[in-house]
C-alpha cells in the first residue's frame, strides 16, 4: 500500500469534515493508478438514483472570491483587469504551496505532473491528429509573459520569479483546465449588483456576458475526484443555494467507481483537456480542413477571385467553416457534399446558382465521390502512421 497516497487521501477527507462538507458513507476513495486514473471516488454499498454523495459548501470553493491574493492589497484591481483563467491561474500560483492555505489538505492531493499534450517533449505521434492544433502551448506562453509577468515582477513582496515561474502557471493552467467547474448558482441579490456594474462599466460586450453567464469559475475539492469514462456517467453536480452537491443519476452498484461528466467529448477534446482518450468514444470525430475540401475540388476555371467568391457564398448560406466535421456514425455532412459541388461547379454553374441565391442539393454523384475519396486518402496522409502501428505504439 502507498501511505503517501493514502495519508493525503484521508487527510483531505478529514478537512472536508472538519469544515462542514458532508459526505455520504456510501463513497470512498480508490486508488486507480493501476488504470492510470489517479485516484477516483468508488460505491462501498448499493446506491440508489437521486441520493446525496456529497455536498460542498460555497466556502470551501477556491476562487477569485475566495482566495488569499484576492484580498491583498490592490490585488482586486490587478485580478479585475485580467481575464479568462488569469485570474484564477494567479491566485493560485500565489497559494498552492502555502503552509497558511485553507486549502492545503486539498492542494497537497493535487496533481503537479500531467500527461496533456502541452507537456509532451515528442508530439510525432499526434501528428495528423486533431488535436496539433488545439494545444495552445505557444498561447499560454504568450499570456504568462504578456500578463502575468509584469504582475509578479511588479509585486515582490507577494511573488518570486524564482518559485512563481512559467512552469507553476502551466502545472495551475493545467489543473484549471481538468479540475475546475463554473458555479452556475446566481445569487439574485448578486446578479442584480453585477448587471448594474456592467451598465456603469458600459463594458456589454458579448465574451463578458458569455463569461457571466458561466457563472464563477473554481475549483470545488471533492467534486474534482470524480473520473469520467464515455457512457458510463452516474453522478452529478448540482447547484444548489447551500452548496454544490453531487448526487448519483443512477443506480450505483457496491464497488461500481462513481463518475461524473467532463462533457460529452471528443478524444482529441478529452487528451488535450485531460490527459486521457476513451477507446470506445461515441463523441469522437474527425475534422477535415474546409481549406484543403477547397483546393482538392476546385473547378479548372477557379482562379482566387472565383475561390474567394466560392467561400463567401457557401458562408453566406451557412454550409462552410473551417472545419466539417464526420463524427462516430461515418456519414460524410451533407453541408461538405455541398461544398464539394460549388468548389467543383464552373464559373457559369457558379454565378448562377448566385443569382438564384440557392445551393445544389447533397447529391452524391459518381464525380463528387471520386473528389470525396481524395479528401478523405489526403486527409489519412496527414497521419504520420497507421492506425496499426499507433495502436502497437
Ligand atoms: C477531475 S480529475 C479526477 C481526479 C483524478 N483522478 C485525480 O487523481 O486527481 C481529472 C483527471 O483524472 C484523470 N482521469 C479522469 N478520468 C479518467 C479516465 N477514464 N482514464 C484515465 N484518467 C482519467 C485524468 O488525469 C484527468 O485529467
Amino acid at each position: 500500500m502507498d501511505t503517501t497516497f493514502e495519508k493525503a487521501g484521508s487527510d483531505f477527507w478529514s478537512w472536508l469534515i472538519d469544515n462542514k462538507a458532508t459526505i455520504s458513507n456510501a463513497i470512498t476513495f480508490k486508488d486507480y493508478r493501476n488504470e492510470n486514473a489517479g485516484r477516483g471516488v468508488v460505491a462501498t454499498q448499493d446506491i440508489k438514483e437521486g441520493e446525496e454523495l456529497f455536498t460542498i459548501p460555497r466556502s470551501l470553493l477556491f476562487s477569485t472570491k475566495t482566495a488569499q491574493l484576492a484580498k491583498k492589497e490592490d490585488m482586486e484591481d490587478v485580478l479585475a483587469e485580467l481575464d479568462g483563467w488569469s485570474p484564477l491561474i494567479l491566485c493560485m500560483m500565489y497559494e498552492l504551496d502555502r503552509e497558511d492555505s485553507l486549502w492545503k489538505p486539498y492542494f497537497d492531493l493535487l496533481p503537479r505532473t500531467f500527461s496533456t499534450p502541452m507537456f509532451w517533449t515528442d508530439l510525432k505521434p499526434l501528428e495528423g491528429t486533431d488535436v496539433m492544433n488545439k494545444i495552445g502551448k505557444q498561447e499560454a506562453d504568450q499570456c504568462y509573459d504578456d500578463q502575468i509577468v509584469p504582475i509578479l515582477k511588479a509585486h515582490p513582496a507577494l511573488f518570486d520569479l524564482k518559485v512563481h515561474n512559467k512552469e507553476l502557471f502551466h502545472v495551475c493552467g493545467s489543473l484549471i483546465m481538468a479540475y475546475s467547474f463554473h458555479d452556475e448558482y446566481k445569487d439574485e441579490s448578486a446578479a442584480e449588483t453585477s448587471s448594474k456594474k456592467q451598465d456603469n462599466d458600459d463594458s456589454d460586450s458579448e465574451d463578458e456576458e458569455e463569461e457571466e453567464d458561466q457563472g464563477l469559475l473554481a475549483m470545488v475539492p471533492m467534486a474534482d475526484m470524480l473520473n469520467h469514462k464515455t457512457g458510463y456517467n452516474n453522478a452529478r453536480l448540482f447547484h444548489e443555494p447551500h452548496g454544490l452537491v453531487m448526487k448519483s443519476i443512477k443506480p450505483i452498484t457496491k464497488g461500481m467507481q462513481v463518475y461524473n461528466t467532463y462533457g460529452d467529448l471528443c478524444n482529441a477534446d478529452l487528451l488535450r483537456k485531460y490527459g486521457f482518450t476513451d477507446e470506445n468514444n461515441p463523441h469522437d470525430l474527425c475534422e477535415i480542413d474546409g481549406e484543403d475540401v477547397m483546393n482538392l475540388t476546385c473547378s479548372d476555371d477557379t482562379d482566387d477571385e472565383l475561390k474567394e467568391e466560392k467561400i463567401a457564398f457557401l458562408m453566406d448560406e451557412g454550409v462552410m467553416d473551417d472545419y466539417f466535421v464526420i463524427d462516430a456514425d461515418h456519414e460524410i455532412p451533407p453541408e461538405m457534399v455541398v461544398a464539394v459541388i460549388v468548389f467543383g461547379s464552373p464559373r457559369d454553374a457558379f454565378k448562377k446558382m448566385v443569382a438564384k441565391e440557392k445551393l445544389p442539393s447533397p447529391k452524391m454523384t459518381e464525380k463528387v465521390e471520386q473528389a470525396l475519396q481524395t479528401i478523405l486518402k489526403h486527409r489519412l496522409s496527414k497521419y504520420g502512421t497507421s492506425l496499426k502501428v499507433s495502436l502497437s505504439l
